[in-house]
């Protein structure tokens, strides 16, 4: 069995209740939404007030759409986030530039629809901390995130397995089990599925969430992904 660690974002929080249940739950990571258009979207020190209730606990990830040098400065004053994650068109440089800057970890998202995209993803790959892969916004869409779709996962079996993934869009209760059996996937992140209006997570949902996402690590452990079996010795 595996002893791995396996991190789980729960992303959009706006209320102490659902972080702490999330936290309360396995959460290893909560995000903040910074953007206005979000029905997620929080003020830096909406969010402080939420992220205090488990910080220490689950890494504090403020999440951010090309946004500039003084929105970010006042996120990271207000919030006081562990992590940052870069949820625009940011290039390869300004990922780096926006580690420098704040001497933070920093998530990439990417957006995936065909092997194209994922290819372009890996340009990230020694400069981000981790990158996670989302589905490409459905058309009309004003949010680059949080759109409860899914890309096709069979197209990360062609990645090298020392690529540190994160792997979001669309999961919740009913996929979840799926997309860990089916990957190799190491971190989950998820939001809109644990909702029941937009921006209004649910415990219930939650709840049913870590239940699925407990099982299918279980027999994930007892039954290897078919590919480590077929690599076993070579
Ligand atoms: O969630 C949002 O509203 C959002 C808005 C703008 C940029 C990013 C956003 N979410 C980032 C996330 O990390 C989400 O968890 C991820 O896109 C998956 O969302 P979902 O498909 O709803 O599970």
């Amino acid at each position: 069995m595996s002893a791995d660690p396996f991190d789980i974002k729960i992303c959009g929080l706006k209320t102490r209740e659902a972080a702490e249940h999330a936290v309360g739950r396995g959460a290893t990571h909560i995000g903040f939404i910074f953007f206005p258009k979000s029905p997620r979207n929080v003020t830096p020190m909406e969010a402080r007030a939420v992220a205090d209730a488990v910080r220490g606990r689950a890494k504090i990830v403020a999440v951010t759409v090309d946004a500039s040098e003084a929105q970010l400065d006042a996120i990271m004053e207000g919030l006081r986030p562990d992590m940052i994650q870069l949820h625009g068109g940011e290039s390869p440089a300004h990922v780096q530039a926006v580690k420098a800057r704040y001497g933070l970890p920093v998530i990439k998202a990417l957006s995936i629809r065909d092997a194209a995209d994922l290819e372009a993803a890996l340009a990230y790959q020694r400069i981000a901390d981790r990158l996670l892969f989302d589905a490409k916004p459905p058309k009309g869409s004003e949010l680059p995130g949080g759109n409860g779709v899914s890309f096709d996962w069979r197209l990360l079996d062609a990645l090298d397995d020392g690529v540190d993934y994160m792997l979001s869009g669309g999961l919740d209760a009913a996929n979840v089990g799926r997309a860990i059996s089916a990957t190799h996937v190491r971190a989950i992140d998820a939001s809109s599925g644990l909702e029941i209006a937009p921006g209004v997570k649910d415990a219930g949902r939650i709840d049913a969430f870590f239940d699925a996402v407990a099982s299918a690590l279980k027999a994930r452990a007892v039954a290897p992904h078919p590919r480590q079996i077929l690599n076993q010795g070579a």
